[in-house]
Order: structure tokens, then sequence, then C-alpha cells
């Protein structure tokens, strides 16, 4: 098949978040199953000045209609492995930016127009190079006027520009909305203007745009396809979700057991396996050592957390639960950025207890896998999660997940006091007592080694891989042709 992908994110080009492995490790793999795989993402700074991009082919310059104007840009492609080819879409004033999204403090202002040029340009690419896709796939609202601008370009141009569209939601907490007067950037037809388009509440929502006019609509995971037509997980959207409930599928994301494995992970001080568990060892002493805090003995539980510092992940359900962590001789170690004053919070709690508790304020690859390879346990307390990958990171590394049961971790996770005998984890209510009860179910077993080994045993030896999530991909993309 011919696939084309488009994102905003793209690893390891670029990334913020999950977006980036989930996009990277499913193209790769299609693209290893033998299909024709074209990966369209914004020329960000970062991507551009990627070693992989030094001798990027220039394919040709652009000129995007955008509203009473034309901007112009260009399109340049690399190809890292067979099968497999990365354009991106060059316009210096719109993408050759520190960060994707906004300078730390707040979003950019024009996101709406770097957006729309990165989607109409992508169609007008597929058009000029007649690539002919069968399926376009596109992620999240920055891609997510992609159907509407194919449809539309093949309406205007009498031409096919793919068989099938599929829109893909990784979360639907980031819309896309914007002031409608945005719209006549986009030069789609007034009509659209209306509820039955775009609108939504007296603005323009891309996100809105591709759940109605995809031909397949897809969620990260089968429990956050159903949360999110209902108004508690919907955002707002769950009436327009809903309109979809016959389309809508959740196809579960898988890890790049090539970058996460801790067999082969160059990131750690050494590697172990299920059989062999020595070299954890060796990270958690690293760990400790590497973040300030004092050594842990064996039956001290080391805790740890990766993610963006955000509502979503239940970071202040962590600094409610601050006693726990006071009071108990464990350690915790977290490795995030972002809302500050989250951040301040998390480093007055550090700062409140040191040896003991540590925050590394960054986005750090290489950390990001010592900490799931050091840590005993790895926790989670998301309010919402569509997918998640570290929940299923930790499994593989032997750490045990204490996990909210929402979105994705529940169909991940297998609480253990729920099903001994299949249990991987430790699953919760989304709430302040329930991460407390999960935290008090955790230290209790890790004194006990036999039940703690078997709960570890069964994590290890669960299959992640997008080797088996590929397929669901590639099942669907058949069925909708
Ligand atoms: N400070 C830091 N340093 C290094 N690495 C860091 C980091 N902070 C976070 N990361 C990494 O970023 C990724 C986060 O992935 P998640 O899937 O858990 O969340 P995210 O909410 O970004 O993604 C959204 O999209 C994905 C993909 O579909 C869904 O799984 C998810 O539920 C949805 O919210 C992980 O690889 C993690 O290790």
């Amino acid at each position: 098949m011919k696939i084309v992908h488009v994102a905003s994110e793209l690893f390891p080009y670029v990334k913020t978040g999950g977006l980036a492995d989930a996009v990277g490790s499913l193209c790769a793999t299609l693209a290893g199953h033998g299909h024709d795989v074209s990966v369209f993402i914004p020329g960000y700074r970062a991507v551009v000045d990627h070693r992989d991009a030094a001798n990027a082919e220039k394919v040709m310059p652009l000129k995007i209609e955008m509203g009473d104007t034309f901007m112009s840009g260009d399109v340049r492609m690399f190809s890292p492995r067979t099968n497999l080819k990365i354009y991106l879409i060059c316009r210096e004033e719109f993408f050759d930016r520190k960060s994707p999204y906004g300078n730390g403090e707040r979003d950019y202002e024009d996101n709406h127009h770097r957006y729309i040029f990165f989607c109409k340009a992508v169609a007008e690419t597929l058009r000029l190079t007649n690539m002919r896709a069968d399926i376009v796939h596109a992620h999240d609202w920055q891609a997510a006027l992609m159907p509407l601008f194919l449809r539309y370009a093949e309406r205007r141009h009498g031409v096919t520009l793919t068989l099938k569209t599929i829109f893909t939601i990784h979360n639907i907490a980031f819309q896309g909305v914007f002031p409608m007067r945005s719209f006549y950037r986009t030069n789609l037809p007034e009509e659209l203007m209306g509820i039955d388009g775009v609108e939504f509440y007296g603005q323009m929502s891309f996100m809105k745009a591709g759940i109605l006019f995809s031909d397949r609509v897809t969620t990260v995971s089968p429990r956050y396809s159903r949360e999110i037509q209902t108004p508690e997980f919907g955002c707002g959207l769950d009436g327009v979700v809903g309109t979809r409930a016959e389309d809508i599928v959740g196809l579960i994301n898988g890890i790049d057991t090539a970058v996460w494995n801790p067999v082969s992970d160059e990131h750690l001080p050494a590697r172990y396996s299920a059989g062999n568990l020595a070299g954890k060892a060796v990270c958690r002493a690293e760990l400790l050592k590497k973040m300030k805090l004092e050594p842990a003995a064996a039956n001290v539980p080391v805790f740890g957390m990766v993610c963006r510092l955000a509502e979503q992940k239940g970071v202040q359900l962590v600094l409610a639960n601050r006693e726990f962590f006071l009071k108990r001789d464990c350690r915790l170690v977290i490795l995030g950025a972002g809302d500050r004053k989250l951040e301040q919070a998390v480093r007055e709690l550090a700062a409140g207890a040191p040896g003991k508790i540590a925050l590394a304020q960054k986005l750090d690859e290489a950390l990001s896998h010592l900490v799931e390879a050091g840590s005993d346990f790895f926790v989670m307390p998301s309010l919402f999660e569509p997918c998640g990958l570290n929940q299923m990171y930790s499994q593989a590394y032997g750490t045990v997940p204490l996990v909210s049961s929402v979105g994705g971790l529940v169909d991940t996770v297998t609480d253990f006091n729920a099903s001994p005998d299949e249990g991987t984890g430790i699953s919760f209510d989304p709430t302040a007592e329930g991460l407390g009860w999960g935290l008090k179910r955790a230290a209790a077993l890790f004194q006990d080694k036999v039940t703690y080994s078997a709960v570890q045993a069964r994590g290890m030896a669960r299959d992640f891989s997008w080797q088996k999530a590929a397929l669901a991909y590639e099942q669907l993309y058949e069925s909708a042709l």
C-alpha cells in the first residue's frame, strides 16, 4: 500500500511527547512490512538541523494560497530507511523556531496560519508529485484539516489524491481552536463555517474537521474511543465524536522495541533481561547517584515519574500525597517540564526533601530511559490518558506501573490485587485518595519480594511491540479501501 502520514511530530526528529513516538514507530514498522510510506512533517529548526536531513533533496518550491494572498515555502525529502521517505514542509517564517508550538510562556499567535499552511502544502505536494496515495493518515489537530483540503483540491483539479483518509486522535484535550476569522485563510467554502462544518462555540476547531471529514477515525486505545463519547472525557467534542460512532475504532499504541528494550538499551549503564536482573540494580544505583539522592537499600522503593508536567498527568495528585513520600523511607525521581506552577510546586517538594526526592526539570531522552530502568515503581496517575506509553515502557523494563484506571492505562495494565495470577501493575481511581491507596499497596508489595517479582516478570513477558500494534492499522487500512 502507498501510505502517507501527516503529523506535527516524528521521533527522532522532533518530539514534545508521545505523538512523536507513536507516529515514528508506526511509520517505521509499516515500512518494515513492505509498504511504501511517506511522512510529512513541518520543517522545524530541529528537524532541518538533524544530521539525517543534512543532504535532504529539494523536491520543489511551494506557493500556497492563504486567503487573499500566496505564501511561499519549499519541500525537502530524505529517506532514513528502505520504503520510508520523510518530507519536510519548510517555510522559515513559520517553522524555523526554537520549539514547535510556543516559547514556553505561551503558544505562538500564528499557530492557525502555520498549520493551515502545513496541511495545504501537503495536499499541494501530493498533487504536484502525483503521489496517488491509497491512504492519507493524519494525526491530531495540527494535521486535522487534511481530509478537507484533500477533498477540495481533488474537486478543484479533477484528480484523485488519496483513496481514503484516516484521522487519529492522540489527545482530544488539544483541539486547535482559533477565532473564526482565521477561516478565510483556508479558502474552503463558506458553508463549512457552520455547525455542520468546523464551527465550535463560535470559533473554528481543527480537530472537529478531522473527526467529521475523514473516512475513518481512530483513537490510541479502545477504552479512550468510548470515553471521548462522554461529556467527562470528550472536552466538548463528545457529541461530534458520537456522530462518527460507527467509524471510530480504538487501536492501542505499541512501543519501539529497538529503542525501548532493557536488553539492548544504549542509554543504560548496564543492560538486563527478565532472566537476569542484575543490570537493573546497577541502573537503580546510577539513577540515584545521578539525581544526587541517597543510596537506597533493597527494601526501600524507588518511585519514578517521567511526563509533561501538566494536569493531565496527575502531578497535583502526587503533590497531594507528599506526606507519603516525606514520611516513608523511599525515593522519588521526577523527570518533567511544562506548566510553570506545577514545576514550581514540584521544585519546592524536592527542595524540602534533599537526598530523597529529586526533580530534573528538562526534556532528556537518555535520562528518561534511566528513570524507567532504575525505578522499582513508575507513577502515572493521569486524570485521562488516551493511551500512554510509559506504562508500557515500565512493564518492559521490569518497573511496576502505578496507574489510574483511565483510557489506555486500563487496556494495558492489569491490577495485581484484582487479578493475582495475571496482574502486572497497580491501578486506582484518578484521585488523590486513589493514588494514596495505590502507593500504600506498592509499599506493601515491595516488602513481599516473591509477589513483586511475579508481577514484574509478568510485565516483562508482555508483548507491546509495534509489530503487533501495526497489524491492526494494516487491517484498518485494508477494510477502509
Ligand atoms: N521530560 C522528559 N524527558 C524525556 N522524555 C519525556 C519527558 N517527558 C515526557 N517524555 C516522553 O514523552 C512521551 C510521553 O508519552 P505519553 O504517551 O505518555 O504522553 P503524551 O501525553 O505526550 O502523548 C499523547 O499521545 C500519545 C501517543 O498516542 C498517547 O500515548 C498519550 O496518551 C497522549 O496523551 C514518553 O516517551 C516519555 O518518556
